[in-house]
């Protein structure tokens, strides 16, 4: 049987990235194949706040890269809406800047924290002023720049607070030293996008490991993962960005329920334009496939998912949260039980992704119950029919979808929120309905 075809949209977490160097960088940038989603159109929003100017550009996107002008009086709206990503990353790169930086976003973006980031954005000399609850958006960030010098963050909730911090910190007035602190670290490829991306536009940062009573370089950041937060630290010096064109690798993430499609429906399927050897840790996708027992064959950059016989695992997915509703979902077409574990920064993403997919899966008839740090999930047979919410939130739209290929009668409250990240989803996902015979639309 012929696969189906889908391409890979264009990596949320690097374009976010691309913007944000090109906007700090001296000099022109073009960037090519940008995701074109609500949470990208947020953080443009705010890069054009900054003074940032970006154009059209044969098919891709030019950015000035400037420096901000003199600081008015009135704060600058910096309107993040529902992406955390915009949020922390632009909250650090605002705070870089004299001037006066008022975040705010959407509603779930106001039960979102940010306190582990402001803290350490306050020990660089700024000021920052919470309009609501003590630690979460809105807030207002003011002051004349970073200083740089030693900073301690805790990244357990979220690695996030750890890119922006590190994006900023060329910006800084002195090199800038960050210590972690916390028991554990969060979502850790992310900090590798963030350094691979900093090192592509020309920024000098270094990761070091503790070694005795010292330091030894770590070559990659991707070689601390595991490591006791006390044991690493990151050294960037300060100085420019430097302007350059690049081209957007695909979205491991965004991926998933297509990898999952193919494994959990009657026919096989292939998604184009991803990285094998991509630094995203949701390509973990494919390794817990192929765990659970699904056949999957590379060629180049396609990878072909085909329909198999699964089994539940046992899975981490600390470095992953993106594709756990995913592979809840997949666990409940498998046999046996899977465990999701290391997933407690899940309670703080666009819903509460331990409780919501408990909530929805239970609903279509799996045997599913939330863990302190995840969930468990037996597969087994679903019901014919499933009023489903989303809570708002795309990724639990997108792997709901799932449960078509399983027979379930899906009705979701709110199908158009997959726009946060992926427009275009359900134009691809009807590939997968039409090719598997899924009878009817959501
Ligand atoms: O830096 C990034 O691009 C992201 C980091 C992750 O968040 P946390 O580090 O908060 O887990 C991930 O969930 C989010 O979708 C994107
Ligand atoms: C958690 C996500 O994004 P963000 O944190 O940027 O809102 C996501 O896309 O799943």
């Amino acid at each position: 049987m012929n696969p189906v075809r889908i391409a890979a949209p264009p990596s949320k977490s690097l374009s976010h990235r691309a913007l944000i160097c090109a906007a700090l960088a001296s000099g022109d940038s073009i960037l090519e194949g940008l995701l074109d989603s609500q949470d990208l159109s947020r953080t443009k929003e705010c890069l054009r706040a900054l003074g940032v100017e970006l154009e059209p550009c044969h098919g891709g996107l030019l950015v000035r890269g400037t420096v901000p002008g003199p600081a008015s009086g009135a704060a600058v709206s910096l309107n993040v809406g529902e992406s955390g990503t915009t949020c922390r990353l632009m909250a650090a790169v605002a705070a870089a800047f004299p001037g006066k930086w008022r975040i705010h976003g959407e509603e779930r973006m106001h039960e979102r924290p940010i306190s582990h980031l402001t803290d350490a954005l306050v020990s660089q000399g700024v000021n920052v002023i919470f309009e609501e609850k003590t630690g979460y958006p809105p807030l207002t960030i003011a002051g004349q720049g970073l200083s740089g010098g030693e900073t301690p963050i805790n990244p357990e909730q979220s690695s996030q607070y750890l890119s922006g911090l590190l994006l900023a910190a060329p910006l800084a007035r002195s090199r800038t030293v960050i210590t972690l602190t916390g028991r554990s670290t969060a979502s850790w490829p992310y900090v590798a996008l963030t350094l691979d991306m900093m090192d592509a536009f020309g920024a000098e940062a270094a990761v070091e490991l503790r070694a005795g009573s010292g330091w030894r370089p770590c070559p990659h950041v991707s070689g601390a993962a595991g490591a006791e937060p006390a044991d690493i630290r990151f050294l960037v010096n300060p100085g420019p960005y430097r302007a350059r064109n690049m081209r957007i690798e695909g979205d491991w993430s965004n991926a998933s329920y297509f990898l999952a499609a193919g494994t959990v429906g009657r026919v096989p399927v292939t998604v184009t334009g991803l990285r094998r050897d991509s630094a995203q840790g949701d390509r973990f996708m494919v390794d817990i496939l192929e765990r659970m027992g699904a056949r999957v064959l590379w060629d180049k950059d396609e990878v072909t998912v085909f329909p198999s016989a699964l089994h539940g695992v046992d899975v981490n997915m600390n470095a992953c949260p993106d594709i756990v509703p995913t592979v809840a979902a997949v666990a409940a077409f498998a046999r046996g039980e899977t465990v999701i574990s290391g997933a407690a920064h899940l309670a703080i993403k666009e819903c509460d992704r331990i409780q919501a997919p408990v909530a929805e899966l239970s609903k279509a008839g799996v045997d599913i119950t939330a863990r302190a740090d995840g969930m468990a999930v037996r597969g087994g047979p679903f019901r014919t029919r499933a009023k489903l919410s989303a809570h708002g939130d795309h990724r639990m739209a997108m792997s709901l979808s799932l449960l078509e290929l399983g027979g379930v009668a899906v009705s979701l409250d709110n199908p158009a929120c997959v726009a946060k990240s992926f427009p275009d989803f359900w134009t691809a996902w009807a590939l997968i309905r039409r090719a598997n015979g899924v009878p009817h639309a959501l």
